[in-house]
């Protein structure tokens, strides 16, 4: 294992992406879908989720190869949630990861069954692993599927286009990004700490690390929609404020927000002490996210 996070970060970069082109390069489907799936997957992106899935299983386990099916199987979920979050009838946006979004490249019908393509090919990774023994494979199913789903992510998203145009309090900004973000963050970090033998104990606080963790992430996203920059970040700014929906800095200001920001790290690193993982790569994720530019 690297010593150092920039290290370890590419290393599983390098191992994620390659598995995600090995798995969609083997399918045998029509040209454009095909395609179609390969260029948003392709299209660069942190890979936060698939590395946190698998710096969950080794805080507990090593050999990453267990946590390499379900870790692809989240990034395509995200993929997805990106390509339909993008199209006409959602967010209406021109570009992602820095380059033409799904839609635009090809047509929106296409964009649509790409996005129903990962999503459900998601599952059929993880069915057909066969380093997962049966159990394993449902209890991960189970999760994705109510992670990503109308109890999780959908929910969120729906709860996100409902907050347009009005003012939400800041309880009622968490839970969206909980449900909207925070669930496929909660999916990364059990997943891996059930794969690798976690206890019930340690599995509950690191529910609550991920809470924070999702909440983290969020906050930064709303920070960097104001403060960041367009190219580094690969996507259009000031989408937030077009919209008219409540988010952390105009709730609380910038640095209210930073500082809130900040409170939810402390929260998180003592999850992650209570569920004994703190000399973990978990913990300059924590940091590292909290602080991302892009
Ligand atoms: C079921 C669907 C479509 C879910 C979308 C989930 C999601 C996290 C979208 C991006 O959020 P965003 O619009 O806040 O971020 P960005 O600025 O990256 O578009
Ligand atoms: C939840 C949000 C804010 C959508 C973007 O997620 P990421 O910032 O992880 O997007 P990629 O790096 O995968 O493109």
């Amino acid at each position: 294992m690297p010593a150092n996070l920039t290290d370890y970060m590419n290393h599983y970069i390098t191992i994620i992406e390659q598995e995600i082109t090995n798995q969609l390069e083997k399918l045998e489907i029509p040209k454009p879908l095909k395609d179609s799936m390969l260029y948003s997957m392709n299209a660069g992106g942190k890979r936060l989720r698939p590395i946190l899935l698998i710096a969950s299983y080794e805080a507990f386990a090593n050999d990453y190869k267990k946590a390499l099916s379900s870790s692809v199987a989240l990034e395509m979920i995200h993929t997805y949630s990106l390509i339909h979050d993008d199209l006409p009838a959602m967010d209406n946006d021109d570009y992602r990861r820095g380059k033409l979004t799904n839609h635009k490249v090809f047509d929106e019908a296409t964009a649509i069954l790409a996005g129903d393509g990962l999503l459900t090919y998601s599952f059929e990774v993880i069915a057909n692993d066969p380093l997962l023994d049966e159990k394993q494979k449902i209890e991960i199913i189970k999760m994705l599927s109510h992670t990503s789903g109308p109890n999780g992510m959908v929910g969120g998203q729906i709860l996100d286009m409902q907050a347009e145009n009005r003012e939400s309090n800041l309880q009622e900004l968490e839970r969206i990004h909980e449900l909207k973000t925070g669930e496929l963050i909660k999916f990364a970090i059990y997943t891996g700490a059930y794969l690798g033998n976690a206890t019930k104990e340690q599995l509950q606080y690191l529910e609550e690390f991920a809470y924070y963790l999702g909440l983290i992430f969020q906050v930064q996203d709303d920070i960097l929609d104001v403060t960041g920059d367009e190219a580094k970040l690969g996507k259009r700014l000031g989408s937030d404020e077009e919209s008219k929906k409540s988010t952390y800095p105009r709730l609380l200001g910038i640095d209210g927000a930073i500082e809130l920001k900040n409170q939810y790290v402390t929260s998180a690193k003592n999850a992650l002490k209570k569920a004994e993982v703190e000399d973990s790569y978990l913990m300059n994720l924590t940091e590292h996210f909290s602080k991302r530019d892009h």
